[in-house]
């Protein structure tokens, strides 16, 4: 039974199911935690959904509207470890509550939903990766560009660009948003782009925004409200009518955050300090394609490690690891601010004490990002509060650590100075919050002694109450001579006065029975009354007065959530630029030098991932040099399968990219001009989601890089042309390669097996031959991954097929064919036709038999013998030896 369908007819309903229907009905998308007692109680489809993602039990109770209610429930206390899981599955959660009070209302009580938990506007820690941001991002489609904004609620962030539809997968690999909005007549829209994105994993939001949100004067509004300011200029935004796409997702992302955390559509978060708008050119473009190819932070299978990022991110502290993530994917074009950061990292490498220190204090830190930002949400525990104290308390000590090194770094003088006072808040943390306070607030022992008089009094009450009944009973003793008299307490009965039956007759006048036992009767007197009142509310007073107390503190709190967000930015930079210090001190890379000349030069150059995955197994890695110069800017790479290709191609690519991140590179030295964008097209798997064949991949890549790519690019071209037939491929590769030297001029890694290309440098001298080297030892090879001058004679594919364990009689057989195959070719020289001519003037004018052996070889090299079971393996066998056959 649909939630709609009941909805329809509520007066059916039990009051109750009433009261859940209506709060259902303006979260549809949402599943509804609707607080019952102890328990958060999910109901129909809720309850079928929230049973099956959190494995909890699915029951039916009752009747509603003649049908039996299904639920489920979590019990309240346990209710994060359930969102969390909830949250993770791109569910978002309506939190209602019970405002009213159970005992004074008539029919239920009343709820109201007090907060809406998205993928990305979690805040709470227990929600979410500390080391990974959850960006909210809204799309509005536009005529001709597209507008984005996205937001991070947890560090305040809030930056807008607007692109092509074209450049959107782009944005999206780098965004990496956790929760996606757009406007409900663009959902259709929206969705095909992503399809089209492959890749980009993004949960896209089924909340409904209101539609006067989406309007370019409600984010003008907005942002003009949040900087106080009169016009947008100072955000660099002087053109409204060309940013108004932009302005109506700015809109969105802010009243969908202020909505989600109970403020309403209308309200204001309250801690977003600053607005970025984007432009292209600030950073090195890096397209969705190249960031998974390059296996930044995921691994083309998608698993986090070994990445770039696993291999770097040995953080102290989970905002470090943040901000690191963000650098990775975010080179910056300007040398300037670069080479401030590749200074740091000298600095720090140069004082390896004081780097050592850094990096130990900085492990004690809280994560005072996230803590900025519950302070202005108001939701920030007890436990952030002790933190977040302690934190600021060691502040000194880290800026006297990195004042020495300003000397020779003004970036590490500017962290310096930033930290060398911390902010005011810290008097306040350090009078307001007890050394060790409880995790809850309504445990009482949170408020320190000595910031509020009435507490501290309230607190004595409870606490002197032992010695005070002690006193009392050596006191009635001596008045009443009644030797084993006592004074006690329990909890049903309070306190009391206990007296034997033998010694009743002594009891004085002022005693009221208050409970008759079998040998003893219970009292209590005028005093020990007076006492009772105070003592037992004293305790549930001084709970009150701390929560009231508590309360007013956050609310003094926001004011100072700037300076700590900007502490927290602080710590962040000068984490990264420890752990990227150390990380080239243990895996020796070194400064590179940044020029305005034209050229990439690297000498001895490594990729850091595959040697560090070589390093496990005790091998070592054979680095490599590159020169690009305005007289050289292709390389045309040939060599065996399995000789190093890929892994020389993509450590040029990754060292291009470190050396813009700000880091040190896996080099003996690297000079590297100015570069504007990395591209890449390697490696062909069919993107099945969208629908599109290998070779359609590859094309539409090879197409954006063509379209794209400008001299101060660097493109990494690997077999461009292998997803087609032989010659179609040939003739692609060369025409592909064609364009890109006398065209785009781009800094061209261009590896292929097409041994033909190797003419081109005889037509284009700034093209040159590379290959990778390997040696033949009798049938087999032995590789030497080391890059060589000219190009490669063969390809040596049946050895490497022997050496992946094909079958000998299958290699003899492949051997017999390549010979035919070769006479063939020798005899009519038609490759060598190709180069002379349009590439549409070749015929295919093979024999029949050579054809076989191509389609065979093809077919051959396709297999991927990793990927095959023993029966699959036989199978294939058996298929291509009848094949052959025939
Ligand atoms: N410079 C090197 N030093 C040591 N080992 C290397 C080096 N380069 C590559 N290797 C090893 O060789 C393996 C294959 O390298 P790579 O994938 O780059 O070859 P390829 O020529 O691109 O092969 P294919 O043409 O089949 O794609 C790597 O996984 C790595 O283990």
């Amino acid at each position: 039974m649909s939630n709609q369908v009941l909805a329809a007819d509520l007066a059916k309903h039990t009051p109750a199911m009433q009261q859940f229907l209506r709060i259902k009905a303006e979260h549809p998308s949402s599943l509804v935690f609707f607080r019952m007692g102890d328990f958060y109680e999910l109901f129909f489809e809720d309850a079928e959904k929230a049973a099956r993602i959190l494995d909890i039990t699915l029951t039916q109770r009752g009747q509603s509207a003649g049908n039996p209610i299904k639920m489920a429930g979590v019990p309240y206390h346990a209710a994060e470890q359930y969102l969390a899981k909830l949250v993770k599955h791109g569910e978002s959660v309506a939190i209602a509550e019970q405002i009213g009070d159970p005992a004074t209302s008539k029919g239920p009580v009343e709820r109201r939903v007090v907060r809406v938990i998205t993928p990305g506007t979690v805040t709470d820690s227990a929600l979410m990766s500390d080391r990974e941001d959850a960006p909210l991002l809204a799309i509005v489609p536009g005529k001709k560009n597209w507008g984005l904004a996205w937001l991070t609620i947890t560090s305040g962030s809030l930056r807008l660009t607007q692109c092509s539809p074209d450049e959107l997968p782009q944005y999206l690999a780098r965004i990496g948003a956790a929760e996606l909005l757009c406007p409900l007549d663009s959902v259709a829209t929206i969705k095909e782009a992503l399809r089209e994105s492959h890749g980009a994993d993004v949960h896209l939001s089924g909340q409904t925004i209101p539609d006067w949100v989406w309007t370019p004067d409600e984010g003008e509004r907005r942002l003009m409200e949040l900087f106080q300011m009169s016009s947008l200029q100072g955000l660099g935004i002087d053109d409204l009518d060309k940013y108004a796409v932009a302005l109506s997702a700015v809109a969105a992302v802010l009243a969908y955050g202020a909505n989600t955390q109970g403020l309403g559509w209308h309200g204001k978060l309250p801690h977003i300090q600053q607005c970025q708008v984007e432009d292209d050119q600030s950073y090195v473009g890096i397209d969705a394609a190249t960031r998974r190819n390059l296996e930044i932070t995921e691994t083309l299978r998608g698993e986090t490690d070994p990445t770039l990022f696993s291999l770097l991110d040995t953080c102290s502290s989970a905002m470090g690891s943040r901000l690191l993530r963000h650098w990775l994917h975010h080179p910056i074009r300007d040398q300037v601010i670069v080479g401030n950061r590749h200074v740091a990292i000298e600095t720090l490498l140069a004082n390896p004490f004081a780097l050592a220190d850094v990096q130990q204090t900085l492990k004690q830190v809280a994560d005072v990002e996230r803590i900025s930002t519950r302070l202005a949400l108001g939701s920030a525990r007890p436990r952030d509060l002790s933190s977040l104290r302690d934190t600021l308390a060691s502040l000194p000590a880290l800026a006297s650590l990195l004042s020495p090194l300003g000397k020779s770094s003004s970036t590490l003088q500017d962290l310096a100075s930033v930290l060398a006072s911390p902010p005011p808040v810290l008097n306040l943390l350090q009078q307001a919050i007890a050394p060790e306070p409880s995790v809850v607030i309504r445990e009482g022992g949170v408020i320190a002694d000595g910031y509020n008089a009435e507490l501290d009094e309230l607190r004595h009450l409870g606490d002197d109450c032992g010695q005070f009944l002690l006193d009392l009973e050596t006191r009635e003793r001596e008045r009443t001579g009644i030797t084993n008299l006592r004074v006690e307490f329990n909890k049903v009965h309070g306190f009391f006065i206990e007296v034997t039956n033998g010694q009743a007759d002594k009891v004085p006048e002022d005693y009221r029975r208050r409970q008759t036992l079998k040998n003893a009767e219970r009292y209590i007197t005028p005093e020990l009354k007076a006492f009772e009142d105070k003592a037992l509310s004293a305790k549930e007073r001084s709970f009150a007065l701390e929560k009231q107390l508590y309360d007013e503190l956050l609310v003094q709190l926001q004011a100072h959530v700037l300076a700590c967000q900007t502490t927290a930015a602080a710590l962040a930079q000068i984490d990264v630029l420890a752990t990227l210090a150390e990380r080239a001190q243990t895996l020796a890379w070194t400064r590179p030098q940044l020029s305005d000349q034209a050229g990439i030069n690297i000498k001895g150059g490594r990729h850091p991932v595959v040697e560090g995955q070589l390093a496990k197994r005790s091998e070592s890695f054979a680095p490599n040099d590159v020169l690009f110069d305005n007289s050289r800017r292709m390389l045309l790479i040939t060599g065996p399968n399995m000789g190093g290709k890929s892994t020389y191609m993509r450590q040029i690519a990754l060292i291009t990219l470190l050396a813009y991140v700000g880091s040190y590179v896996p080099a003996v030295s690297a000079t590297m001009g100015p570069v504007d964008r990395i591209f890449t097209r390697i490696g062909a798997a069919d993107d099945l989601a969208s629908g599109r064949s290998t070779f359609m991949v590859e094309m539409t890549e090879a197409a954006a890089i063509l379209h794209r790519a400008t001299p101060n690019s660097l493109v990494l071209m690997d077999e461009i042309g292998r997803g087609t037939s032989t010659f179609d491929g040939l003739a692609l590769a060369w025409a592909i390669a064609q364009q890109l030297l006398a065209k785009n001029r781009s800094w061209t890694l261009f590896a292929t097996h097409y041994l033909e290309l190797a003419s081109l440098p005889a037509k284009y001298p700034q093209c040159a031959n590379v290959h990778l080297s390997a040696v033949e030892k009798g049938h087999g090879i032995v590789f030497l991954h080391t890059v060589q001058a000219g190009h490669a004679n063969q390809s040596y594919g049946l050895q490497v097929a022997q050496l992946a364990g094909v079958p000998q009689e299958v290699i003899k057989e492949a051997r017999k064919h390549l010979h035919r195959l070769e006479e063939t070719a020798n005899q009519e020289s038609h490759q060598a036709d190709l180069f002379s001519h349009a590439a549409d003037e070749v015929t295919a004018s093979v024999d029949a038999e050579s054809e076989k052996a191509v389609a065979f070889l093809k077919e051959f090299e396709a297999i991927q013998l990793d990927s095959l079971s023993p029966k699959e393996a036989l199978d294939l066998l058996y298929r291509l030896k009848k094949d052959i056959d025939t």
